[in-house]
């Protein structure tokens, strides 16, 4: 994305002279590829929001040009029902990060800017009726007391090493705009750097924006941004943006930022939307995680948005990881990022020992090796914590019925139902795909045979067979379901670093990021599951994965110690992981895309469609497939392009809707870019005529 150079100007053409109407060109979210014009009653600057007539309703919109002439004939321009001054205009850089992301993913600017506002100052009700009390603004600002924050603890502050201090010193000494590539393994204190970085970016009297791929498990993040930076900016100075706020709190957090008094914004994808009068630098940490792409709606990647914007204001992005997507590594590679490494520990501690233990021969006890439980009967002597991973919630992924060969289906997807233990609805059945939920059947629905079977394991399993093997042991779980309830996963992981756990069971959420102290183990169950996975993708993910979860073992102290289950221990990923070897491992899969033509050497977009028939959405991907021979002025770039064959999602069917899918590919991303263009114009029309739904991803992270 960061190889793209259009910037978008602002399109605030001069306000009309010497003429009593002002004509002002609103985006609406409507899913339409249209602005709307509306008549003023005086000049309103671009970046306002309006509430305008639209059709029988009312829209809050953005005031995105100041037409000279309006679209339509002017007797048919409606009046501008209120303008909205409670916030300072949108700033020209936000508008154009909005219409460069409009652009890019191929959405109408109207539902790229408006779901970027925090509820309140998108929805008409919050400003017209009886209970607006001069809108949102007004209301939290009365509302508002004075924050008794509490003191900033200062935290120490470890003296930076060698390496630690370059790549802090090459990121200061940064002016103007560069992405710096910060490559650090598990446990080398990136935090520690990020933190001088935004430190220095503070002192100049700018903003920072740190983006995280999710804040509820990083709760130690925020604690040190909270000691360290406030300290230096104010009490106040620290917002904090994701998903999980209430409307209230997210409007806080963004009209703190958008007037200046918050310095540091710490937030998940969506903050990259935030206005930031001051913004000096981004910091993008563990940028290879696939959190920061938007899976519904707008499918943006944060991270690359976040290297775009720095571009656009010229200043410099920092993207952080131990396992760096093969994206940025090449375009550090290419020279195109500055690439700075923290080989070694922070600590004086070695990386963990890595083990694979080959499970073809073995007597495996309910998903253990005799070589995993002897280790874990070590560690617990030892009073060491240790941590189980297996990335699949549950008691187990399906029941199964041993003389007929039923298995658990989901009656809506092409899925099995997960068994899931205990808990307010004691045992049930959950299809983690649609949420359809059964209870546990007694006897065999087909056969009546009351032998039903849980097969393979989840966590929750998991978790029982430790409680059997070592029953005197502290064990926690740590998943989605687990960690339900709002504050759960942030008690869970304060009880893991009181030292109040001795065994911890969880999924990829405590692979992320955390600084254990006093964990010497990491096993990993069923890690093989990925291997063979269809993703040109599912290699790197794993490795990234088995990565980041290795990387939790010995932190403080040296003598940790990760073992792999696996029955394929000669493959590349398992090789390079003993080696904690990514550089070797990104340079192989680097050469192996390149072979074959696939992302970072190859651009692509995934058009899915969606239906009640699987035929009616490979038609509609037939049918799509065949527009540009039709026009092919419009679609002068299609002989750059590949669009591969329809073919169904691997689960076709999720609540009763079929899907369908179809590459589309270039080895040139202005071609691509221009061929999604006219496409995305045309899709619209052919998938009402057919009754299809269907999304257009661009660069999809999974295929
Ligand atoms: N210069 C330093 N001297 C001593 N300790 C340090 C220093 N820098 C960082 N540390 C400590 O090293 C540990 C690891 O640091 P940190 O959590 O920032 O690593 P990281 O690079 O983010 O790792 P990961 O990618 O695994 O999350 C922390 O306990 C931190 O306090
Ligand atoms: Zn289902």
């Amino acid at each position: 994305m960061s190889e793209i150079s259009v910037a978008d100007s602002p399109s605030n053409s001069i306000a009309p002279t010497g003429e009593t109407k002002f004509w002002i060109r609103v985006a609406l979210d409507v899913p339409l590829q249209a602005l709307f014009d509306y008549r003023a009653g005086g000049s309103v600057p671009v970046g306002t929001r309006v509430i305008v007539p639209f059709g029988r309703r009312k829209l809050v919109g953005i005031v995105v040009a100041l037409p000279n002439v309006p679209a339509l004939d002017p007797r048919q321009i409606k009046d501008v029902d209120q303008v909205l001054d409670d916030t300072p205009p949108m700033p020209a850089d936000w508008l154009r990060l909005a219409s460069f992301a409009a652009r890019y993913y191929q959405r109408p600017l109207g539902e790229v800017m408006l779901p970027a506002l925090p509820p309140s100052l998108r929805k008409v009700t919050a400003y017209q009726g009886k209970r607006s009390a001069g809108g949102p603004v007004q209301r939290m600002d009365s509302r508002r007391k004075k924050s008794v924050a509490a003191p900033a603890h200062p935290d120490t502050q470890p003296e930076l090493n060698p390496e630690q201090a370059a790549a802090a010193g090459a990121i200061g000494a940064v002016q103007g705009h560069k992405t710096t590539l910060l490559y650090g393994v598990t446990g080398s204190g990136k935090t520690e750097v990020y933190l001088h970085a935004a430190q220095a970016a503070l002192e100049r009297g700018q903003q920072v924006l740190f983006l995280v791929p999710e804040i509820n498990l990083t709760p130690q993040l925020e604690a040190s941004l909270r000691a360290r930076l406030t300290g230096l900016a104010g009490p106040d100075s620290l917002a904090v943006m994701h998903s999980g706020l209430a409307d209230g709190e997210r409007l806080q957090a963004w009209i703190s930022i958008q007037r200046g008094t918050a310095r540091i914004l710490l937030g998940t994808r969506l903050a990259i939307f935030a206005p930031m009068p001051d913004l000096g630098l981004i910091i993008v940490d563990e940028e290879h995680d696939t959190s920061y792409k938007q899976q519904d709606g707008l499918r943006y990647s944060a991270r690359d948005l976040a290297v775009w914007r720095a571009r656009d204001r010229n200043i410099p992005v920092v993207l952080g990881s131990a396992t760096p997507s093969l994206e940025s590594w090449n375009h550090a590679d290419r020279g195109h990022y500055q690439r700075h490494t923290l080989a070694r520990r922070a600590r004086d501690v070695e990386l963990p020992k890595v083990r694979l233990v080959d499970t073809r021969r073995l007597a495996m006890k309910e998903g253990f090796s005799p070589q995993l439980i002897t280790a874990l009967g070590e560690r617990l002597e030892r009073g060491e914590q240790s941590l189980i991973f297996i990335n699949r919630r549950g008691y187990a992924p399906v029941l199964n019925c041993a003389s007929c060969g039923w298995v658990s289906n989901c009656p809506r997807c092409t899925a099995y139902t997960v068994l899931h233990r205990g808990g307010a609805r004691h045992n049930h059945l959950q299809c983690h795909h649609c949420g359809y939920q059964a209870r546990v059947p007694r006897a065999c629905p087909d056969c009546g045979d009351q032998d039903l079977k849980p097969m393979g394991r989840g966590t929750q399993r998991v978790e029982e067979h430790l409680a059997e093997l070592f029953p005197s042991a502290r064990i926690a779980r740590i998943d989605a379901d687990s960690t339900r309830l709002k504050g759960s996963a942030a008690a869970l992981f304060a009880k893991v670093h009181a030292g109040e756990v001795d065994l911890l069971v969880g999924t990829q959420m405590v692979a992320k990021g955390h600084d254990f102290a006093n964990l010497g183990l990491v096993g990993v169950l069923n890690a093989d599951a990925m291997l063979f996975a269809q993703d040109f993708r599912a290699p790197e993910r794993l490795f990234a994965q088995l990565m980041q979860v290795a990387g939790r073992a010995g932190r403080h102290v040296t003598g940790g110690e990760v073992i792999i289950q696996t029955d394929y221990p000669e493959q590349a990923v398992y090789q390079a992981l003993l080696e904690h070897n990514y550089p070797g491992f990104a340079d192989y899969g680097l050469a192996e895309r390149k072979a074959v033509g696939l992302p970072p050497y190859a651009f692509q977009a995934l058009l899915t469609a969606e239906a009640r028939e699987l035929s009616a959405a490979l038609a509609f991907l037939a049918d799509a497939r065949t527009l540009p021979a039709q026009d092919p002025q419009g679609f002068h770039t299609a002989s750059a392009v590949t669009l591969y064959d329809p073919v169904p999602l691997r689960v076709v069917r999720v609540a009763n809707i079929e899907r369908a899918q179809l590459l589309v590919e270039s080895a040139n991303r202005p071609a691509l870019q221009a061929f999604l263009a006219a496409w995305s114009l045309a899709l619209g029309s052919l998938a009402r005529d057919l009754r299809v739904r269907y999304n257009l991803e661009v660069d999809p992270l999974e295929i």
